[in-house]
């Protein structure tokens, strides 16, 4: 069960640091549950510093935006280890869309932790053939904490861990939207995939 570390725990010597990842399909709240617990992060006056790749670029240049439009103010980097310069003395450290960084990421969101920062990962678990989509794998063995949210299936209603890609792309990396891909529960999921 994920339980959110006390703001009190303030002082360098109390400071542990732990990993927390969010997973799970596209559209199931990953963005939205980073965004909230960065945000009474902020409410505990805790130094925050958010990252993204820069490959992800659908919504804003630089805004972390979940797809009901909530947003917070980020980082894009273009190499994991760039997020190690840029985290600098803050104490908690927001990471959107991990499935698109390299295995450096493992190193550095250790690094991060062994310092005594809250890293607060969220990303893709599974690819447009359910496949694991790496490094959310690696991240989530190393986590303290993974918290798996789910999407509800376009076709049935059902829950959804399964994003569907809606166009015959083979390539691993297809950014997009609703235009592009749907949610979908592993029965819908098998039907429908190309
Ligand atoms: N099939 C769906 N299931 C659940 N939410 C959906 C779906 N399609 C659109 N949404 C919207 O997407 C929001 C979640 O967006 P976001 O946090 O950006 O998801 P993720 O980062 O996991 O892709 C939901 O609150 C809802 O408004
Ligand atoms: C399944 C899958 C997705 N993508 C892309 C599509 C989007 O641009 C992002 C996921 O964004 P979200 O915040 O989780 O909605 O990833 C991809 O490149 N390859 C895939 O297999
Ligand atoms: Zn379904």
């Amino acid at each position: 069960m994920f339980i959110e570390p006390s703001p009190n725990t303030r002082r360098p010597a109390e400071r542990k640091g732990q990993i927390e990842v969010i997973c799970g399909s596209m559209f199931s709240g990953k963005t939205e549950e980073l965004i909230r617990r960065l945000h009474r992060a902020r409410i505990a006056k805790l130094k925050v510093e958010i990252f993204k790749p820069s490959i992800d670029k659908r919504y804003h240049e630089s805004d972390v935006v979940s797809h009901n439009e909530n947003s917070i103010r980020s980082t894009p980097v273009q190499f994991a280890g760039d997020i190690l310069l840029l985290a600098g003395n803050c104490e908690v450290v927001g990471i959107d869309e991990a499935q698109f960084f390299d295995f450096e990421l493992l190193r550095v969101v250790q690094l991060l932790a062994n310092q005594g920062k809250r890293v607060i990962l969220a990303g893709l678990d599974m690819d447009f053939e359910g496949k694991p989509f790496e490094p959310m794998p690696q991240l989530m063995a190393i986590a303290e904490y993974v918290t798996k949210v789910h999407a509800i299936c376009m076709k049935c209603g059902d829950l959804a861990a399964f994003s569907l890609r809606l166009s015959a792309s083979k390539d691993k990396v297809v950014l997009g939207e609703k235009e592009s891909y749907e949610a979908r529960c592993r029965k819908c999921f098998l039907e429908d995939k190309k």
